[in-house]
This record gives structure tokens, C-alpha cells and sequence, in this order.
């Protein structure tokens, strides 16, 4: 098999006496849709954030495609953070600037001067999400999914080679949801992006992953496929994917 594109070894973190992280480690192959679950604190957002180097790790390593992150400097990371594109949770876009101007904002951060270049990317980028035309919006004329839609636009942009998502499907209408995790598969089939998904939606986890993986005490403690996980025989597991907390419901009526 070919080297993964992002590859963490014995990857640590700690927040004074709280150890989120306990010598994690996690390939992240070229072309693949992986799935993070975990209960509430277990770490997935805390992941996320090492693997462009937002986060520094307090022992371990990061290998982002072949270049070992972890004691880079911002102006060596700027390489690094065009190959690895995050959609943040609640899209974070910036009020007081156009839609256009929110998707250009990591072009314009990369160095890209040049307007008209700008101008065609960030067409393009809205393109892939479904809002064309729509530059001259300010964000908070947008709804809910449209927001997240172009929270997508500025996360693909600089057309990166591995995109994160942190919960892209929080706050949506089932609908809406869906319609994100169709654009997430076509950021996979049709431009050949990795996605990395931290997600609580089982129905996208089944929809969307090619891999899953489940974060508990700081470490893997599952991986499989989105089938083997709708099979699974591990009770925490199967408590997870049907949202079941064990406390019993009394039949209505
Ligand atoms: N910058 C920080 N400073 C201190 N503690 C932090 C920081 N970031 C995260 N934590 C702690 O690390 C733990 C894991 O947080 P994280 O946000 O990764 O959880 P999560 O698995 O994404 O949870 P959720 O599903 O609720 O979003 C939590 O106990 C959180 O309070």
C-alpha cells in the first residue's frame, strides 16, 4: 500500500491534568472518506486540529505527505496548511466581509495577488457548492446551510489535497445534511480529495464513510468499515449508532 498521506504516531495532548490524547495513532490514506467518532470530550476536535499543525503535540508526531509537522513554525506550516483545507464548526465565517471575500480570504492569506486568478477560483470553489453567483451575499443574508456551504467553498479554495470537517452537519435540517455529505463525496469522487469527517449523524457516517474510526480514552478503540460498524457486536458501539442511552422510554399512550 502506498504511504498514507497524513500519518500519526504516539500522538499525546494534555490540558494541565486533563490527558485528552494517550499515544494515538492513525493513517490517513490518499483518496479516502474517514469517519471520527467518539462520545462528547474524547478527543476528535482535538485531533483534528493536529493534523494542519493548529495544535502543537505535547509528545508524538504528525507526518503530513511525507513532511513531519509537528515542531514547524507558522511560516513553515503555510505550505502544509494549502495541502490540508478545514471547515471549521459553525463555518466561522467573517461578518463584515462578502461571501466572495470570505472564500477568497485563504488565497489572499497564501500570497495570490492576482485579482482575476481570485476571481476565477473563488467562482469555481462556489461552483462546487452549489452557489454560484452568490459573491456579493454577506453572510448573515445566508441560512444556516447555506453558510456551511460556503464555509465548504473557503475550505477548498486553494484546492487542497485533504479537506477536515469538524461536525458540518450540526444545526442542519436532514435535508440540508445531505446535501453536504453529497458534496463531500464529489470532493472525493470527482476531484480525488481525502476528507476526514468528525461527525455525531449516523445516517451521513453510513452514507459517506469509507472508513470509521472511534475515539475512546485518548486512543483508537475501533475501526472498520461503515458496514462492519452497522454489524458490530461491541455494545458501546452499537449504543452509539442507535442513540440509545440505556435509560428506558415508557411507550407514549
Ligand atoms: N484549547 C483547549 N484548552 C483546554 N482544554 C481543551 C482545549 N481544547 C479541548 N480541550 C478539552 O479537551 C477535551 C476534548 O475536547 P474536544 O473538543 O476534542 O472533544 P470532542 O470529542 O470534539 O467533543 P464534542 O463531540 O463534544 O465536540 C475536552 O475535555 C475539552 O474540554
Amino acid at each position: 500500500m502506498s504511504e498514507p498521506f497524513i500519518r500519526v504516531r504516539e500522538l499525546h495532548q494534555r490540558f494541565g491534568d486533563n490527558h485528552v490524547l494517550k499515544g494515538l495513532n492513525l493513517d490517513i490514506h490518499r483518496g479516502e472518506t474517514l469517519v471520527l467518532l467518539g462520545g462528547s470530550g474524547a478527543g476528535k476536535s482535538v485531533l483534528l486540529k493536529h493534523l494542519p499543525g493548529l495544535m502543537c503535540p505535547a509528545e508524538g508526531t504528525v507526518t503530513v505527505d511525507g513532511t513531519e509537522i509537528s515542531c514547524l513554525n507558522e511560516r513553515e506550516l503555510g505550505p502544509i496548511r494549502r495541502k490540508v483545507g478545514i471547515m471549521f464548526q459553525g463555518g466561522a465565517l467573517f461578518d463584515f466581509m462578502s461571501v466572495g471575500d470570505n472564500v477568497a480570504f485563504p488565497l489572499r492569506e497564501s500570497g495570490v495577488t492576482d485579482e482575476e486568478e481570485i476571481g476565477k477560483r473563488v467562482t469555481a470553489a462556489l461552483a462546487i457548492v452549489k452557489l454560484d453567483g452568490q459573491e456579493s451575499k454577506m453572510p448573515a443574508d445566508l441560512s444556516g446551510g447555506m453558510r456551511k456551504r460556503v464555509a465548504l467553498a473557503r475550505a477548498v479554495v486553494d484546492r487542497p489535497a485533504c479537506v477536515l470537517y469538524d461536525e458540518p452537519h450540526a444545526g442542519l435540517d436532514p435535508v440540508t445534511a445531505d446535501t453536504i455529505d453529497h458534496m463531500i463525496k464529489c470532493l472525493q469522487e470527482d476531484h480525488g480529495m481525502t476528507n476526514v469527517v468528525v461527525t455525531h449523524e449516523m445516517r451521513s457516517v453510513f452514507h459517506i464513510a469509507d472508513r470509521v474510526i472511534f475515539l475512546k480514552d485518548g486512543k483508537i478503540h475501533w475501526e472498520g468499515t461503515a458496514k462492519e460498524l452497522r454489524d458490530t457486536s461491541d455494545p458501546e458501539l452499537r449504543a452509539f449508532v442507535n442513540g440509545d442511552s440505556g435509560i428506558p422510554w415508557k411507550t407514549p399512550g
